[in-house]
């Protein structure tokens, strides 16, 4: 089995965009530009949210009056720093929002005073137009929208057909067509049209356009923190207070040292009361685990960015986790895993018809079929057999059945023949109920087509007073996209099971899941199997991520884990699902689901570091404190660090700068290689467990070489 090459351009998503992503190393002028935000965030009543940080600031406070009190170097020295932890902290999370700002200027531009041109009366013999504005539009009110204008709400096209400039939220320049009916009738407030006309009932509530929340989402303003990140704080909170209980201890076994020992001079760290107050908070600072307090909100801010960064608007941030957590992906075949121009290739016809026939009774059934596959039916036969397409205008009498998932057949009744085309299956099925007999011949052809991946239309007809009968098959072929195979082996080494689900017979539903590699297949399916599939696998505690664009699709997008739902797809659709992509590319889901992962690794990474930190920095420090009282210690002070005091102050700026330095990390995310969740925990305690112990090491000492060039330290 080969995976069919294809041209490059043809796999839209599957290669990295090239929009700049800003990611990568931290711009110092961005650093500067969300200073004023990082010190508005120093109020206690936004900061309350992250526990670590409000006690870093309460122990801020703390040593302030301390040090006003009493002032020496060594505590004007701890304060400062300790308050430049809290703004270091508050600076991070400010960078990662500052990041969707600029976009939302361009959104807010968007939507600026747009007025819209509301119908009155519509319906009714009185249809009246007024002008009002935008904001003012209500749900259910009617508007009309003409060349120039912009469109003033979200809505849906209820007359009309026109094209429509949406670049100003997809970014992409080339017009869509936006129409009446169908799959393609929803419309964005603040896109433009191009030209024609069109009536749109307004679907938004006030304020709550798509445009309203994708603002709030790049700028953060609607970031809600996710389950998992309560959880972490709680535990982050709760090893708070084991390492302020930790540190409550040492003051009794520091009087008790200073009493046993009775001749040690006073230290600035350790008199005769004990440990100083100002000894206590920076201790306490650096053991609790300030690094991931720090860094955990702009973690999740970044995980929401990148996925804007490629165009797809998640509502929210467990929707992003939940993308990382994911076991089963759904992926539609056609479009998806195929190039999804299914293209007529050949028209095969049963004994005593002939190939002519097959393709005109073909291209009379697919007039006014507007599907790819209608399309190329009507193209093909005027190509191979010099068949003039008929006007469908000018067949009056001809009425149309167009295609749905449901039937998986097409057709037209005209003039005392019915003709329908469609999947074997049904259109066998059509035969049999309007009195003919399945020809033997149709079978072999069928799944000869299908075996090769191929999609077969059985035509057939039915003229009055006849029995139905099969005419021929069309051959529809389709190419895998480039790249699939590779890209399923990643998903199967993250432990994630692919299932193709298609509206195709099981033997070209094999063909495409064997050349494509996904791990299993559903094929016949209904848009209801979706919705069972869906169940089943949550049933059995699995997490799934679908995509979808169709109203029949909404309901499985509501009840998926992750529902990612095509802009060009209807309102229900985007309503329904979690999250929407700009782009309307199928194959999207895939990079959705590693920026997951990579949100949660990250995330996992910079605790462990974090932790192993603190760990590290209690080793570091305690001997040091101790050994001016406590000489037998000597021997444990393996850092050989210049004094007490000296310890702890370059303990408390090494704890401060660690954030700066991690502030890129976070934002941009650790990069991994796809491997099993096990390998990767391992491989995570390795680099970010024992680097969280060495490090400090080293830094503490080299602050410490510095430090003690200052004097009084
Ligand atoms: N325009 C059409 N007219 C008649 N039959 C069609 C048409 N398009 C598709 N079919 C038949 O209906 C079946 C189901 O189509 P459907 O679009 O639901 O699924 P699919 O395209 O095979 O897979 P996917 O769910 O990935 O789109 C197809 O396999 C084909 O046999
Ligand atoms: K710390
Ligand atoms: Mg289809």
């Amino acid at each position: 089995m080969t995976v069919t090459s294809v041209a490059p351009e043809a796999t839209p998503g599957t290669a990295p965009r090239a929009k700049p992503v800003g990611g990568g190393l931290l711009d110092p002028k961005q650093l500067w530009r969300s200073t004023p935000g990082a010190l508005r965030k120093l109020d206690p009543r936004s900061l309350w949210r992250n526990p670590v940080m409000l006690i870093v600031e309460v122990g801020a406070v703390f040593t302030t009056v301390l040090a006003i009190t009493d002032p020496t170097v060594f505590a004007w020295l701890i304060t400062i720093w300790l308050w430049l932890t809290v703004v270091f902290a508050n600076l991070a999370e400010a960078v990662a929002e500052g990041r969707g700002k600029a976009q939302a200027a361009s959104l807010r531009r968007a939507k600026q005073d747009a007025v819209a041109r509301r119908l009155v009366g519509w319906g009714s013999e009185t249809v009246r137009e007024e002008s009002v504005d935008a904001v003012a539009l209500k749900q259910g009110d009617i508007v009309v929208c003409e060349a120039g204008d912009v469109i003033p709400g979200d809505g849906d096209v209820i007359e009309g057909i026109a094209s429509v400039d949406e670049s100003a939220i997809t970014g992409e320049s080339a017009p869509v067509i936006r129409e009446s009916g169908g799959d393609r009738s929803a419309v964005t407030g603040g896109t433009k049209v191009l030209s024609d006309r069109i009536v749109v009932r307004i679907t938004q509530k006030p304020g709550e356009s798509f445009i309203d929340r994708m603002i709030a989402l790049v700028e953060g303003a609607s970031r809600q923190k996710t389950p998992n990140e309560i959880a972490l704080n709680i535990l982050l909170a709760a090893l708070t207070i084991i390492f302020l209980l930790s540190v409550v201890t040492l003051q009794p076994m520091a009087i008790f040292a200073k009493g046993y020992q009775g001749a040690a001079p006073d230290t600035e760290a350790i008199n005769a009361d004990g440990v100083t107050g100002i000894v206590l908070v920076s201790l306490l600072v650096c053991l609790i685990p300030t690094t991931i307090g720090a860094l955990l909100s702009a973690i999740g801010i970044a995980g929401m960015d990148r996925l804007v960064q490629r165009n797809v608007l998640a509502m929210s941030g467990r929707a992003v986790e939940a993308a990382g957590d994911v076991n089963t992906l759904l992926l539609d075949k056609t479009g998806t895993i195929t190039l999804g121009n299914r293209q007529a290739a050949e028209f095969l016809p049963v004994e005593g018809v002939t190939a002519a026939e097959v393709a005109d009774a073909a291209q009379l059934s697919s007039l006014a079929d507007e599907t790819p596959e209608g399309r190329s039916v009507v193209v093909l036969a005027k190509n191979e057999y010099k068949l003039r397409a008929r006007d469908e205008g000018l067949m009056p009498h001809a009425h149309w059945v167009p295609f749905t998932a449901e039937t998986r057949m097409s057709g037209v009744d005209v003039d005392g023949r019915r003709i329908r085309k469609g999947a074997a299956a049904a259109v066998m099925k059509w035969v049999r109920d309007n009195g003919g007999h399945p020809s033997g011949d149709v079978g072999p052809v069928v799944d000869g087509i299908s075996a090769s991946g191929g999609t077969p239309l059985v035509v057939a007809e039915h003229l009055d007073g006849q029995p139905a009968r099969a005419l021929g098959v069309i051959h529809l072929k389709d190419v895998v996209k480039a790249g699939m195979r590779e890209r399923f082996d990643e998903m199967r080494r993250m432990g994630i099971r692919t299932v193709m689900i298609t509206g195709d017979n099981p033997l070209t539903a094999k063909a495409i899941a064997d050349e494509a590699g996904v791990d299993d297949f559903l094929a016949e399916a209904k848009p209801e199997d979706k919705m069972a599939l869906i169940k089943k696998e949550q049933q059995g505690g699995r997490l799934v991520a679908m995509t979808g664009d169709g109203t029949n699709d909404a309901p499985a997008l509501a009840q998926a884990d992750v529902g990612v739902a095509m802009n060009t797809g209807t309102s229900a659709a985007k309503e329904a699902g979690n999250m929407v992509d700009l782009d309307s590319d199928p194959t999207k889901l895939i990079e959705i689901v590693e920026i997951g992962k990579q949100l949660l690794i990250t995330r996992g990474a910079l605790t462990t570091f974090s932790i192993a930190n603190d760990i590290a920095k209690y080793f570091a420090i305690i001997p040091a404190m101790f050994t001016a009282v406590y000489p037998s210690l000597d021997a444990m002070n393996i850092m050989r660090l210049h004094s007490p005091t000296s310890a702890i102050l370059s303990a408390i700026i090494f704890n401060a700068l660690i954030i700066i330095a991690l502030i890129p990390l976070a934002l941009r995310g650790v990069t991994y290689r796809p491997s099993s969740a096990s390998k990767l925990l391992s491989r995570n305690l390795l680099i970010y467990g024992l680097g969280g112990i060495v490090v400090p090491f080293i830094g503490i000492k080299l602050i410490d070489l510095l430090v003690q060039l200052i004097p009084g330290i």
